[in-house]
């Protein structure tokens, strides 16, 4: 499946204000929200529509709606809650399965300590949202518990993403397509994107700083 850099104007735009140190935890928040949302909109232009017929002003209306596909959102804790409101601003009905995954600081590798998933994930499509893609540890682990649980189709949206997460997700789940603000240079030597964000969680969350 192919990696989808949306390069729309708005979303370079915000993604650009929110590459600022000095930005403050409310505005990190609020535009966090908004670019979940411009690439839900992104992520959903193929969602099934079918013909219905409603009551309108000058009688029988033919309208389109989404053809009851059904759409689970995949927040991974912490940071994933920080797009969680911008998806389902657009998608309002969709069931919340929540992961909470934490990343060894000094290893790097992805711990799970939470996972309460809906049920149906069979005949549901899977949104995963996290700001961040680094190594893509915690990507895959989402994505393999959701296939562990009948998930057959996944997408995952990051607002920012390494070519060497990108390259770990694709290789592990081909079927998984991932749509993003921005594909950045690479990781430092702890892990953290460059020219990236910092640590998402402490941005949205306003708790410390560490590196990045
Ligand atoms: O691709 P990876 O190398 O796995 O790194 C990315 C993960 O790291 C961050 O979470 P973190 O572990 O800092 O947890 P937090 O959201 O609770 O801060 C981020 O939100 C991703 O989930
Ligand atoms: O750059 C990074 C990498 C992992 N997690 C973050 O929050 N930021
Ligand atoms: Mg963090």
């Amino acid at each position: 499946m192919p990696v989808h850099e949306i390069r729309h104007p708005l979303i370079r735009h915000k993604l650009g204000l929110m590459r600022q140190a000095t930005l403050s935890t409310k505005s990190f928040r609020e535009l966090a929200q908004e670019i979940a949302a411009l690439l839900t909109y992104e992520a959903a232009k193929d969602l099934p529509l079918e013909p219905a017929m409603v009551d309108g002003w000058a009688g029988p209306t033919q309208v389109e709606r989404l053809a009851g596909k059904k759409i689970t959102v995949v927040p991974i804790l912490r940071a994933g809650i920080g797009m969680l409101d911008g998806v389902l601003s657009l998608i309002p009905g969709a069931r919340v399965s929540v992961v909470g995954i934490a990343r060894d600081e000094q290893t790097l590798q992805a711990q799970t300590y939470l996972e309460r998933l809906v049920g149906e994930l069979d005949q549901r499509q899977a949104l995963i949202v996290d700001p961040m893609l680094a190594t893509g540890g915690s990507m895959v682990a989402t994505i393999d518990l959701l296939k562990q649980a009948g998930c057959k189709e996944i997408r995952a949206l990051v607002l920012v993403a390494a070519p060497e997460g990108i390259a770990r997700v694709t290789a592990a789940h081909p079927d998984v397509a991932i749509y993003t603000a921005s594909v950045d240079d690479g990781l430092n030597e702890d892990g953290y994107i460059m020219p990236g964000l910092g640590d998402a969680g402490d941005r949205v969350f306003g708790t410390k700083q560490k590196g990045g």
